[in-house]
């Protein structure tokens, strides 16, 4: 897969704060690609140096294979903030003053209203509109000129849950009719709903990079017992003895929990461990909440 975006060793420092470090990341042409971390963990800084909003203090910005351009930056994007629209005009008129800010053609400006689903309530004035409603038409004006690739920083943030879930819908959309989305995020649960990739930054370094299947989706835990009277070291053992098996731990009661490689199955694993003689009395998969397996990637 193409990418559109390539960081490479990118670095950004404040004074002695070093907002990111050496940052090297490729956004696959097509992909919905979550930046996510806590407060402070360099999301928007990463986003600012890719939109050339800030200068690098090392590394390099790729867009589309090259450094960016004015013809480059056409192709992309981006909601960093949520603008201020002027209440008392309309929906249609506050993007017509930013399409003629951006000299778009009028035809991307119905796109634009149209897919963000505000096409029916263009006439009416900005005041009236929910915080959602003006989200979207922020989304909107960033897709004026239509560009391949959107940018947007917590889209969600401050939302009600209509709010949020409108929101999503239209990142999915998006994406639907073939645009690349980048987005920060510091809800682990928003990133998985939304995005096909995941990176996790943490105090400005990249913890983990990939798609949110493989990134996510192997934190489940099985938990196992043997008949009562037989020693937890036993077990203990015999999960370390199998290539499969990942992070053995102690549990309370005798029991001891692992994590699966991707493709094995607790049946599988149950197998395995007759073949070695050892009977199971227990067997539960233990779905860690998202949160704890977020605060596990990042304590790592
Ligand atoms: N203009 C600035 N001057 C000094 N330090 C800054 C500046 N901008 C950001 N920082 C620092 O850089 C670090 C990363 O900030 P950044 O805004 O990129 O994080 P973030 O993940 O987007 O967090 P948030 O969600 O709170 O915006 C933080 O420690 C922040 O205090």
């Amino acid at each position: 897969m193409m990418s559109v975006l390539d960081f490479d060793n990118l670095t950004k420092r404040y004074g002695r704060t070093t907002a990111l470090r050496e940052l090297t990341l490729s956004i696959p042409e097509g992909s919905v690609y979550g930046l996510l971390g806590p407060n402070g963990s360099g999301k928007t800084t990463t986003l600012g140096l890719a939109l050339g909003v800030l200068q690098p203090s090392g590394g390099t910005v790729r867009w589309f294979g090259a450094p960016a351009t004015a013809a480059t930056r056409r192709r992309v994007g981006a909601l960093l903030e949520t603008p201020n629209f002027y209440p008392y005009l309309s929906a249609r008129q506050n993007l017509q003053i930013a399409a003629d800010v951006k000299q778009t053609d009028a035809r991307s400006l119905e796109a634009a209203l149209e897919t963000v689903g505000l096409a029916q309530r263009q006439r009416e004035p900005v005041s009236g509109f929910s915080l959602g409603m003006k989200q979207r038409l922020a989304i909107g004006a960033a897709l004026l000129g239509r560009p391949e690739v959107l940018v947007l920083d917590e889209p969600t943030n401050g939302l009600d849950p209509q709010g949020i879930a409108d929101v999503r819908a239209l990142v999915q959309r998006l994406a639907a009719e073939g645009r690349t989305v980048i987005m920060a995020s510091h809800l682990l649960d928003e990133i998985e709903k939304v995005c096909t990739h995941v990176a996790v930054l943490h105090q400005g370094q990249l913890r983990s990079a990939g798609p949110v299947a493989a990134s996510l989706a192997t934190a489940d835990r099985v938990v196992l017992g043997l008949a009562p009277g037989t020693a937890a070291d036993v077990l203990r053992a015999a999960l370390s003895s199998l290539p499969f098996v990942q992070d053995v731990r102690p549990e309370t009661d005798g029991r001891v929990s692992c994590a699966l490689a991707i493709g094995h199955s607790p049946a599988s694993l149950n197998q395995a461990l007759f073949a070695q003689g050892l009977a199971l009395a227990h067997l539960e998969m233990r779905h860690r909440r998202l949160e704890d397996q977020f605060l596990e990637l990042i304590k790592n």
